[in-house]
C-alpha cells in the first residue's frame, strides 16, 4: 500500500448507491475519500463505516462553523467515527479552533488531522468584498492560515495558488489541502482559483482534493490512475 496517497476523491453524490458504485471501482492504494455535506446528510456514519471497511481512509468534510462548545463536540464525534481528517472554518475564530484542538487531545495519536478552511476556492475578490472583506483572497488566506497555525491545528484548506506563500510563511509541517484541482482538459465548473495536479504539488500542496474530474469521468479508475501516474512521474 502506498504510504500516503496524495489524491482525495470528493464523493459528492446524492446517496450511498452511486457513491459505493464509484468507490468499488477505485483503489485505496491510490486515494483517500472525502465525504461532504450532501452525502453525509443522507447516508451518515454508516456510509463512513462502509468506506472504511473497504480499506479507504476518510476525510469528513463538514466544514464545522459554530460556537466553540458545539464545534468541538462535533469534531469529537468525527474522531469517534475514526476518520482520518476533519475540518472547521477558520473564520469561526481562534477560540473555536482552540476548543476543537483541545477536545481532540484525548484521542491521542489516533486523532484525526484537524484542518481549517480559509477562503473557499469558489470565491474571488468580488465575493470577498460582498461579505465585507476588502483584502485580496491571497491576503485573507494568509491571515486565516496564520490564525490556524497559532491555534495549533494541523493545516488548512486553500487553493493551490496560495500554497507557495503558505509553505514559506508556515513551513513544511503545516499541511495544505487543496481543492480546485483541474487537469488541463477538465472544465473549471464553479471553481475559480484552480491549478493542475502536477502544478499544485510543485506549488507545495500536500493533498489534492479532486471531485468531478474523477467522479464524472467515463472511466473514473482510469482518470484516477492517469492523475496518479502524472504526479508520481513529475
Ligand atoms: O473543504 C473542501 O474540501 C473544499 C474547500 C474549498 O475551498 N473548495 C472546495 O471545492 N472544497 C471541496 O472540494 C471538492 C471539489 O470538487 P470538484 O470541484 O468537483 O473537484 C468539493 O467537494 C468541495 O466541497
Amino acid at each position: 500500500m502506498q504510504k500516503d496517497p496524495k489524491i482525495i476523491v470528493a464523493l459528492d453524490f446524492p446517496s450511498e448507491e452511486p457513491a459505493l458504485a464509484l468507490v468499488d471501482s477505485l483503489n485505496p492504494e491510490l486515494c483517500r475519500l472525502k465525504v461532504g455535506k450532501e452525502l453525509f446528510t443522507r447516508s451518515g456514519p454508516a456510509l463512513v463505516k462502509a468506506l472504511q471497511s473497504r480499506g479507504f481512509e476518510v476525510f469528513l468534510d463538514l466544514k464545522f462553523h459554530d460556537i466553540p462548545n458545539t464545534t468541538s463536540a462535533a469534531v469529537a464525534a468525527a474522531a469517534d467515527l475514526g476518520v482520518w481528517m476533519v475540518n472547521v472554518h477558520a473564520s469561526g475564530g481562534a477560540r473555536m479552533m482552540e476548543a476543537c484542538r483541545e477536545r481532540l487531545e484525548s484521542f491521542g495519536a489516533d486523532r484525526p488531522l484537524l484542518i481549517a478552511v480559509t477562503v473557499l476556492t469558489s470565491m474571488g475578490a468580488d465575493d470577498l468584498r460582498g461579505i465585507g472583506v476588502t483584502v485580496s483572497p491571497a491576503e485573507q488566506v494568509s491571515r486565516l492560515a496564520a490564525l490556524t497555525a497559532e491555534c495549533g491545528l494541523d493545516g488548512v484548506v486553500c487553493s493551490a495558488q496560495e500554497a507557495p506563500v503558505l509553505k514559506q510563511e508556515r513551513g513544511d509541517r503545516f499541511t495544505l489541502v487543496t481543492p480546485g484541482i483541474r487537469p488541463l482538459t477538465a472544465a473549471k465548473g464553479d471553481q475559480q482559483r484552480v491549478m493542475t495536479p502536477v502544478d499544485a504539488l510543485a506549488a507545495g500542496s500536500d493533498y489534492l482534493v479532486i471531485g468531478r474530474p474523477i467522479t464524472q469521468a467515463d472511466d473514473p479508475l482510469a482518470a484516477l490512475e492517469a492523475i496518479h501516474r502524472e504526479i508520481v512521474s513529475r
